[in-house]
């Protein structure tokens, strides 16, 4: 369950291009439809640049960006490309076609599984995690898993969005975190 929550921190003047949906996908779950800030040039720039900038700021250096399906792969790209590095893919079940590594997790409206390409993560690479949203934090802790399996190191996560009132970073305490919007 999510509540309506005001927004906390909004440096970039983000909140207005994110549309809050009430009962979506299932009763109880307020949602932040983030496809206005999608389709404003200036918004979506500001929202690249502000991660990066929170990236850079932080002194987190990065060999890949692995971005999660399928609002991290919207976001995760342009990031990659500014930090100056690769992208690479973390995806729900069944989508990538070479042998893979997979984690459960539970999201804040159901269950699901995440995977990515075995030779996706390179041992030592050290890996920036890129997500919309994070809520309860369960799907960023199954992608962080599946990085440190693979040897990896996982540099940092960055949202564009969080929403503090779920925990959702207790589940990643022990990596740093970036995130954009704070409600
Ligand atoms: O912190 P959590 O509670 O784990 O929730 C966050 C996740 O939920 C959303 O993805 P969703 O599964 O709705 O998929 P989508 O990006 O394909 O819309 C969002 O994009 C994050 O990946
Ligand atoms: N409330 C929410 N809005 C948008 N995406 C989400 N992912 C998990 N919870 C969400």
């Amino acid at each position: 369950m999510s509540e309506a929550l005001p927004v906390q921190a909004d440096p970039a003047g983000l909140a207005a291009f994110i549309h809050e949906v009430p009962d979506f996908p299932s009763p109880g779950i307020a949602y932040k439809d983030i496809t206005p800030l999608l389709a404003d040039a200036g918004a979506l720039a500001r929202a690249v640049e502000g991660m990066a900038a929170q990236v850079g700021e932080a002194g987190i250096e990065v060999d890949r960006v692995v971005g999660i399906e399928s609002r991290g792969f919207i976001l995760g790209v342009p990031l990659a490309l500014r930090l100056g590095c690769g992208f690479v893919p973390v995806r729900k079940p069944g989508k990538l076609p070479r042998e893979v590594r997979f984690e459960e997790y539970a999201l804040e409206y159901g269950t699901d599984r995440l995977e990515v390409h075995v030779d996706g993560v390179v041992a030592g690479h050290r890996v920036l995690v890129v997500d919309d949203v994070i809520a309860t934090g369960g799907t960023a802790a199954a992608t962080g898993r599946l990085v440190t399996g693979l040897g990896g190191e996982v540099a940092a996560f960055a949202f564009l969005l969080e929403l503090s009132g779920l925990g959702g970073r207790d589940q990643i305490a022990e990596h740093p975190v970036v995130s954009l919007l704070t409600y």
